[in-house]
């Protein structure tokens, strides 16, 4: 449900200027996107670069921070803090002052290396570590904006602090045992920047819960294909296979962005879900929001946009994201009429529909109610009467799945 004190229910009128798409808000789903006139099957609804980036620590070492390009050995290249690996001396210096390349937010490395020289001893679990990365970055780019106010410049960039605030919060909507570990995580990140001597104003312990409960609820995994090379880059779309049978979804060379040369069916586009042994493209990453990688994924990162944040879930989308080297685009899978809500997926398509609403439950805080898994709950119905009459004895395997415990916040 949309909560309205965390959040507000409308964003900047130039947010979505252009696009063929505009927002709509219901209380039940919060805002959403619609089709602003009919679309074509694989019509971009929305390109942007990524807000901000993160490495999970174990990727740290294998993907230049400058270029954010990947690579199977280890990088020579490392910043004084450990926590940056680049491939070449450029990508160092460009780094240091600019931010990662194709990032719509420029972070300079050189504000957050003071405290993330402390990362190394942080305790967190990987996931959470990558989150800090993310909470730091908006930190930064909060400073630099209250500078660049001082001075009267009015934009650092062309998505800012203000446009991060857009995103939906749901810290509230945290288990008690999630907070208690971000409550940690968060005093970890204070002292860090205590001892670092953060030169910005130093956030309040429910301003970081909040910047995390954003980052939570609105970031998208970059993933790889597991046991290919690290340059690969098939990464997270494996999953809508099962749901999407005979649709197949193209990623785009880096270095071209266009696709490459087709081989699959369906949509006739290459290296698609119909397609998981294919070759896979190199230096490219293809993600989606979700948090679940499948067997054959693996996560290795994360990052924030903000308008393709605005597009809610479904278990049957209509649209999917396809990342680039430094960029996403939203495309649509098969026509849609002018009204018509767009939707991606943010899980793992090919798990049972009980699985699903676990995952959206846990990392999103909703119950789906999407067509696909309407029709599945009336099937299951359908099914638990005959089999109940079957066994003349009380229902089996039908009763609710008990609501688990929300387990750590791990986007
Ligand atoms: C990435 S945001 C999507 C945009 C969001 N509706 C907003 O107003 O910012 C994800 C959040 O949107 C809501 N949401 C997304 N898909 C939904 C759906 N199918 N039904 C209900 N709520 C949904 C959930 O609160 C979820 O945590």
């Amino acid at each position: 449900m949309w909560n309205s004190e965390n959040s507000s229910h409308t964003v900047p009128d130039d947010t979505l200027a252009g696009l063929p798409c505009k927002l709509e808000f219901s209380k039940e789903k919060g805002r959403y996107l619609v089709a602003k006139r009919a679309l074509l099957r694989e019509e971009v609804v929305l390109e942007s670069e990524s807000y901000l980036t993160s490495i999970l620590p174990s990727w740290k070492k294998r993907i230049c921070r400058g270029c954010f390009a990947a690579h199977s050995s280890r990088l020579s290249i490392k910043c004084q803090c450990n926590q940056a690996w680049y491939c070449s001396e450029a990508c160092r210096g460009s780094h240091a002052c600019a931010g990662t390349a194709g990032s719509q937010c420029p972070v300079p490395h050189k504000l957050v290396c003071p405290v993330l020289s402390y990362f190394g001893g942080s305790k967190c679990d990987a996931d959470m570590e990558s989150v800090l990365h993310m909470c730091l970055d908006v930190l930064a780019l909060q400073h630099l904006e209250n500078l660049a106010a001082t001075a009267g410049v009015q934009r650092i960039a062309k998505l800012g602090h203000a446009d991060f605030l857009l995103l939906q919060d749901h810290s509230d909507d945290f288990s008690k045992e999630d907070k208690r570990d971000w409550k940690k995580a968060l005093t970890f990140l204070e002292n860090a920047l205590r001892k670092a001597g953060w030169p910005g104003q130093r956030p309040r312990p429910q301003e970081l819960l909040t910047i995390v409960g954003r980052i939570a609820a609105n970031n998208f995994g970059i993933y790889r294909t597991r046991g290919g090379s690290v340059a690969a880059g098939r990464q997270g779309l494996a999953a809508q296979k099962a749901s999407l049978a005979g649709t197949t979804v193209s990623e785009q060379t880096p270095e071209t962005g266009s696709p490459v040369a087709s081989s699959g069916s369906g949509l006739e586009r290459p290296n698609g879900m119909n397609n998981l042994e294919a070759p896979a493209v190199s230096g490219g990453t293809a993600h989606d929001l979700r948090d679940c990688a499948t067997t054959s994924e693996e996560l290795i990162g994360r990052e924030l946009y903000i308008r393709a944040s605005l597009l809610n879930h479904s278990c049957r989308p209509n649209c999917v994201v396809i990342r680039g080297l430094s960029s996403g685009s939203v495309q649509t899978l098969r026509d849609i009429q002018e009204g018509e809500e767009l939707t991606i997926s943010y899980i793992d398509l090919g798990l049972p529909p009980s699985a699903r609403g676990d995952e959206l439950r846990k990392n999103f805080f909703f119950e789906c109610t999407c067509d696909r898994c309407i029709e599945e709950r009336t099937e299951g119905a359908t099914k638990c009467t005959y089999e109940r009459s079957k066994l003349r004895g009380p229902a089996q395997g039908c009763a609710p799945k008990r609501r688990g415990r929300k387990t750590r916040v791990s986007q």
